[in-house]
């Protein structure tokens, strides 16, 4: 140390250099130090020397402000709080180093990436000078979000932060009108636009930088008892894809549905994103992107990153629901299987996916008047084979083994898989084990390895055709009008999110099929006009799945999540649908009903888990007691946003 300070010092002449030098004289005294590599020991011309060489003396106090607040106490005070709290976007509180960040109990409320005064101030200037551009040209064209929609989400977000029992009437009231400002398509932009649109930390950021620290980091959640957790690690966010820590905006939003649409408390329920990286070039090189600035890990030490994340936020919240969200294929499947039977744990792409897609087939088949049974006559062609595409695919099948009778062989043949690569057949080599059992046989005729969509659909002549690609555009005019020309009332669910991946939309596919398709979409798509009739439109997204699912598998306490549980939950949906929106072609129940749906996916789900042997007493009894009594118990677990009367209890005092 004192080899450094030497060697780095300048000569001055002024006063307070000398003083310093005084100073440091009598503090080192007759330590033995080493200049230059020669020992010295109380020389005073060498003292002169060294004293000569010191810096001067700056007579300033560090600014160090006493606290009395750690934790979220801290960051919600806009005096301590190194971050803009202002309406206009910026990189709010990430200016704490990162040893501040854990001596003020703040690690892991705060996006990892540190940032300094001054790149936030020049933000501000910039905002000030020129505005905040809400949407940018190519966010339309990326995210088919328009500038109304950006500033519906801001009223709404501006109200959230200020005021959460009116955010969550407002939003209760109005569900099926601000559910694609809070959630596809208009989420999409936000997740893209993130690290612009930062103002406030929501949920916990967790990093590679934190391993080893997650067991103790959750504990600066200020909440105690969470029941609903929702993770991303930002890799495939709907179908934008890597956005990094950017994709926190999905936990966020998929949890203000558990609060409107199932009745969760707000503040119960966590958002998080592990940050292991991100391959989004762009993103890293943004100077106001929030997330670790490294390519994503992989291998081993990402599966002990997440197996981290998932035994700390367990063992400090066990009645949790956790849910997995916008992960990439690579290690969807992979950790779901990981921890289902261990943990109450589902993957929303995965399963939600296709319970909604299930659910849409019985609706659609309600709307063409046949049974359930009737799945196993259809020829369905599924374009995306990953994360969603396979799971729907898989819960199709079991559905038409279960109400169809067919065998778990026959059902696999009813399906054409396609991927970015055409047609899979078992001439693909390396497929992957939940791919392979719905590739299509070698020795098989029509349709061949790599075909194309249009060539699929000449050759199969498909009654149902879905879209899980997140690649925009396939299901084109001449695909429409395949579909059109075998069948007489073709069943097509584009289901990409957001709307720019969608792969067709209401207006091409009601009016390319003369109004004759079935039609539900991933994102909300407008009511078309066709020859003096009005065709509306059904939203085939895991929004009318995951609440109701998630309330029943938390409350019912049932440790795990089956497929029994999922298939429940697609069961039950296309039962609630009104005969009326049967008549006008609605595949889905209207999302006005959304708490009476949750409630009642809720209900099938516990009385499943009730039937397998896996519930609480106080649900088992709730099933015992009947339908009725079982729907009240669920609606009872419901929050309803209300003022309450509000009591003061001073700090030591125990409720
Ligand atoms: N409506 C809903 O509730 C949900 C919709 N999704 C949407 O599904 C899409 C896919 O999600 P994941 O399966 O998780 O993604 P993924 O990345 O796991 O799979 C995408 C699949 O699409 C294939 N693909 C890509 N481009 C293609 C092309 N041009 N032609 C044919 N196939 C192509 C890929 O080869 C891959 O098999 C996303 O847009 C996502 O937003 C996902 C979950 C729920
Ligand atoms: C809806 C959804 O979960 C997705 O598009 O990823
Ligand atoms: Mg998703």
């Amino acid at each position: 140390m004192w080899r450094l300070l030497v060697r780095s010092c300048s000569s001055s002449s002024s006063r307070q250099h000398k003083q310093q030098q005084q100073r440091l004289a009598a503090a080192v005294g007759s330590r033995c130090y080493t200049i230059g590599g020669t020992t010295e020991g109380g020389s005073q011309k060498k003292h002169e020397e060294l004293q000569a060489r010191l810096p001067p003396f700056v007579p300033k106090p560090e600014p160090v402000t006493i606290v009395h607040k750690q934790g979220m106490e801290l960051l919600h005070d806009p005096w301590y709080n190194k971050g803009k709290w202002s309406m206009v976007p910026t990189v709010s509180s990430t200016a704490f180093p990162h040893s501040e960040r854990e001596r003020m109990g703040v690690r892991g409320l705060l996006p990892p990436r540190t940032t300094t005064l001054q790149l936030q101030e020049d933000r501000i200037m910039a905002a000030y000078k020129h505005g905040v551009v809400l949407v940018k040209p190519e966010d339309v064209a990326t995210g088919g979000v328009t500038s109304e929609m950006a500033r519906k989400w801001k009223v709404l977000q501006d109200l959230q932060n200020r005021n959460e029992t009116l955010f969550y009437k407002l939003l209760l009231d109005n569900f099926a009108e601000m559910a694609p400002i809070i959630y596809t398509p208009t989420v999409g932009w936000v997740c893209s636009n993130y690290h612009n649109l930062y103002r406030r930390p929501r949920g916990m950021f967790f990093s590679s930088y934190d391993k080893d620290h997650m067991a103790a980091m959750v504990y600066n959640w200020p909440q105690d008892d969470v029941h609903a957790i929702v993770v991303t690690d930002g890799s495939r966010i709907l179908g934008l894809g890597d956005l990094g820590i950017n994709g926190m905006g999905i936990p966020c939003g998929k949890l203000d549905l558990y609060s409107a649409a199932a009745g969760f408390h707000p503040s119960k329920v966590l958002p998080c994103v592990i940050d292991v990286g991100t391959n989004n070039a762009a993103l890293r090189a943004d100077p106001l992107y929030c997330g670790l600035d490294q390519p994503r890990i992989t291998g081993p030490a990402y599966y002990e990153l997440v197996d981290e994340f998932v035994n700390a936020v367990m063992a400090r919240w066990p009645n949790a629901v956790l849910q997995f969200e916008d992960f990439q294929m690579a290690h969807a499947l992979t950790l779901l299987q990981r921890y289902r039977d261990h943990h109450l744990v589902f993957n929303d792409d995965i399963q939600g996916t296709a319970a909604v897609a299930l659910a849409g087939l019985y609706g659609g088949l309600r709307v063409l008047g046949k049974p359930q049974e009737a799945l196993a006559e259809q020829r369905i062609v599924c374009v995306g084979a990953g994360s969603a595409g396979m799971g729907v695919v898989r819960q199709i099948a079991a559905g038409m083994v279960k109400r169809g009778g067919l065998t778990p062989e026959a059902a696999a043949s009813k399906f054409w898989v396609l991927d970015a690569q055409g047609l899979v057949t078992q001439y693909r080599p390396g497929l992957p084990g939940y791919v392979s059992r719905f590739a299509r046989p070698t020795s098989c005729s029509v349709a061949e390895e790599g075909d194309g969509l249009l060539d699929v659909v000449r050759k199969v002549r498909p009654t149902v055709l879905l879209g899980l690609a997140g690649a925009g555009k396939l299901f084109t005019t001449e695909v429409l009008s395949a579909m059109g020309q075998h069948c007489e009332r073709p069943i097509i669910f584009p289901m990409s999110n957001p709307t720019s991946k969608m792969e067709c939309t209401s207006q091409e596919a009601i009016s390319v099929t003369g109004g004759r398709c079935v039609f539900a979409s991933g994102s909300p798509q407008p009511s078309v006009e066709l020859d003096g009739k009005t065709y509306v439109a059904g939203q085939a997204n895991n929004l009318y799945i995951f609440p109701g699912l998630a309330l029943g598998a938390h409350i019912g306490k049932t440790k795990i999540v089956t497929d029994n549980m999922l298939m429940a939950a697609a069961e039950i949906l296309p039962q609630l649908i009104s005969d009326k929106d049967v008549a006008a072609g609605l595949v889905y129940p209207s999302l006005e009903d959304i708490r009476l749906l949750s409630a009642e996916i809720a209900a099938a789900v516990i009385k499943t888990a009730a039937a397998d042997g896996h519930v609480c007493d106080e649900a088992a009894a709730a099933v015992a007691a009947g339908h009725v009594q079982l729907l009240d118990w669920v609606r009872g677990h419901m929050f309803t946003p209300t003022y309450s009367s509000l009591a003061y209890l001073p700090p030591g005092i125990k409720e």
